[in-house]
């Protein structure tokens, strides 16, 4: 029987999970978009990989509800796994096989798998197809492990950790990867330790806190960031010593700094300088020196949360 219709590729309610005496994840309920890169962030030991392999049925959730692709992960109907990709956050034991006999034997799982030696290009494993598997450093594995996972071509992708031990140039080809599927349209659920990475690729996000899902939504309002104001801050110089700043946009805050640089807090940094430099210009100054505009980071954003957390927590 086909796979009942469903609005999102990933519909969780309610889910929890205890192992023994260890309650992993409480009453989750989120949704996954059609096409997005979706981040799971969290301290480690939050719930992210419990939740991750609750969703491709390797772990068995003991509360809820779970539609992944509009099937229950624990049915784990086979054409169902053929539709979605896993790098799970350990690397496989791929025992001698070559490194391209080892993506070839995953590639022959799939109804219409993508070519194995673009694949092996995607990774950076394209001059490294005939080495033995059991023989590659610790990041080329963990290249081998995400070209096992995507060469099914598959509609939903789980990436647990996928650039850990990576090199920077590596963890970039990663994020092509990621980006190229986004571009065919595919889903992407994203678990992650690095927030630039998040933020690089993921339009929306969940942060696990021991089990519990504690913020979860577009990373552009994360956390209320769209609300925290930005700080803009520029050096005087000689043409502006002394000369009184503009009117500024409402609620803007002057925050003292160090002797003849200008520190501003603003909830409107672009009216800000819209303001700022035809009154430098004026004055006789074409640059602000040092001109800086500082956004609250993903990072920021997350580090406050996970304070929170732990502050309400022990309180
Ligand atoms: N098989 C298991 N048996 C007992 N407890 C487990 C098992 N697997 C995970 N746990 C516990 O469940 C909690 C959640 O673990 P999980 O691996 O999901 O966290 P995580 O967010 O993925 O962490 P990390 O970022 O370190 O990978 C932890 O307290 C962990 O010790």
């Amino acid at each position: 029987m086909p796979p009942a219709p469903t609005a999102h590729p990933v519909s969780v309610r309610g889910l929890s999970k205890r192992y023994g005496d260890v309650q992993a994840v409480r009453d989750i309920s989120l949704d996954i978009h059609r096409g997005e890169v979706f981040a799971l962030l969290g301290p480690n030991g939050a719930g992210k990989t419990t939740t991750v392999d609750i969703l491709t049925g390797v772990q068995r959730r003991t509360g809820g509800d779970v539609r992944v692709l509009g099937c229950d992960p624990a049915e784990d109907p086979r054409e169902w796994r053929a539709k979605i990709g896993v790098v799970p956050q350990t690397s496989g034991a791929y025992s001698d096989l070559t490194v391209k006999e080892v993506v070839t034997h995953f590639a022959a799982m799939y109804p219409a798998p993508l070519p194995v030696g673009e694949v092996l290009g995607m990774v950076g494993l394209g001059s490294l197809h005939s080495r033995q598997a059991s023989a590659l450093s610790g990041g080329q594995q963990r290249r081998l492990d995400v070209a096992v996972g995507v060469v099914g071509d598959p509609e939903l992708i789980f990436l647990d950790e996928p650039t850990t031990g990576l090199d920077p140039v590596a963890r970039r080809e990663a994020w092509e990867l990621v980006r190229y599927f986004a571009d065919r349209g595919r889903t992407t659920v994203l678990t992650t330790h690095y927030l630039d990475e998040a933020e690089e690729l993921a339009q929306r996000a969940g942060v696990v806190v021991g089990g519990r899902l504690v913020e979860y939504g577009p990373l552009a309002s994360f956390g209320g960031r769209d609300q925290t104001p930005s700080t803009v801050s520029f050096r005087r110089g000689e043409a502006l010593a002394g000369v009184a700043l503009p009117a500024l946009p409402p609620g803007t805050e002057v925050v003292p700094s160090g002797p003849g640089t200008v520190t501003l807090r603003t909830a409107a940094p672009s009216h800000a300088l819209s303001l700022l430099l035809p009154w430098a210009r004026e004055a006789g100054s074409l640059e602000l020196a040092d001109l800086r505009v500082h956004r609250p980071t993903l990072e920021e954003i997350y580090l406050n949360l996970i304070d929170r957390e732990s502050r309400e927590t022990a309180a």
